[in-house]
């Protein structure tokens, strides 16, 4: 699973008609990052399609799609409407810039360009970017452990109850709470708690292989895991594995009756044997925003109850606990 902070190498797509400014400009760029080209504003949307940049260089004018068009598509879209673009253009008119800066264009530059003048303002939309995609990251990831924060999971589980209402596929979310954390912290002292977090938020990571899992601090002691497209059984596996993992860390715990430190967990979960999957196909709608909430709400409360039920129970165990309450739609 990528780490959230990671930020890769830039890269910049040129957007020209005329393969001569291309060369042109991928020689100003050489060495500020990798550089894709399209000769057109259709290709171009290929190329977004295919891994979005960190900067567009684009052509005002060019047959077909304008670079107005490009960059109205780029604006219209949640993962580019932030790419800055840069208006690289013969037409230097004032009406012209206005109308680029006024559509949201990053910057504009006439032409005949000076290269160095073109790398220095690449690389100033360059720094603001990777500038506002290290504050989207640190305003969704938890700070001690380095995974999504609430507010990430929030998003995601959301996100994911609404397509698993659609397509009707199973959705399961998996609480982990450490036991006797508290006696941990006043034997072994907070930093030591502080580093057994970070360790359990590795575990949970190693524990998950598909791409689509979430796992989220939902705060102090206890984590989440989003888990679409897993039913009941799917979800106790990963429960397993994930014990597994905590075990293998061997973390000593005077507390504990195994003298390790141990998890408990919980897991809600809304699959075929729960009665929401009975709606016919016939009956089924678009899900409105709030039966979405309903689904996300029930699935956290249904793994907080299977997670207290696991306490209860003696604790170092996994519980599931169905959802069977139907969709409100
Ligand atoms: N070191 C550290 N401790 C934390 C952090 N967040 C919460 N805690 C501690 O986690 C402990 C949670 O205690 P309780 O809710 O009583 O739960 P517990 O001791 O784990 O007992 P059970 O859950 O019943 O097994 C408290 O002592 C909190 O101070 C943190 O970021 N770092």
């Amino acid at each position: 699973m990528p780490h959230l902070l990671d930020s890769g190498p830039a890269s910049l797509l040129i957007v020209d008609d005329d393969i001569t400014v291309v060369q042109v400009l991928a020689k100003a760029l050489a060495g500020i990052g990798s550089i894709r080209y399209a000769l057109s504003g259709a290709d171009a949307l290929r190329l977004l399609e295919q891994e979005p940049p960190d900067v567009v260089l684009l052509d005002a004018h060019m047959p077909g799609m304008s670079g107005f068009d490009v960059l109205g598509a780029m604006r219209a879209h949640p993962q580019w409407e932030d790419i800055p673009a840069i208006f690289v253009t013969s037409d230097t008119s004032q009406g012209m810039e206005e109308e680029g800066l006024a559509q949201g264009a990053a910057d504009f530059i006439g032409k005949p360009f000076h290269p160095a003048i073109v790398a220095a303002r690449v690389r100033t939309q360059l720094r603001l970017k990777r500038a506002l995609d290290r504050l989207r990251q640190l305003s969704s990831i938890d700070a001690l452990t380095g995974i999504a924060n609430r507010r990430t999971l929030d998003e995601t589980l959301l996100r994911e109850c609404k397509r698993s209402q659609r397509s009707r596929t199973a959705i399961a979310v998996l609480m982990l709470d450490v036991d006797h954390f508290k006696r941990f912290n006043d034997t072994y002292g907070h930093g030591a708690g502080d580093d057994v977090l970070v360790q359990i938020a590795r575990a949970l990571e190693r524990s998950s292989n598909r791409p689509a899992d979430l796992v989220a601090r939902y705060g102090g002691e206890e984590f989440t895991m989003v888990l679409p497209d897993t039913d009941g059984d799917g979800a106790m596996a990963v429960a397993s594995t994930l014990m597994a993992n905590v075990a293998q860390l061997k973390i000593p715990h005077s507390a504990s009756a195994t003298g390790f430190l141990t998890v408990s967990i919980g897991i809600g979960c809304f699959d075929k044997a729960s009665d929401h999957w009975h709606q016919a196909p016939s009956d089924f709608r678009e899900p409105s925003t709030t039966s979405t909430l309903v689904c996300a709400k029930a699935l956290l409360a249904t793994a907080d109850q299977a997670l207290y039920a696991a306490k209860q129970a003696g604790r170092a165990r996994a519980i599931l606990e169905r959802c069977n309450q139907v969709m409100p739609s």
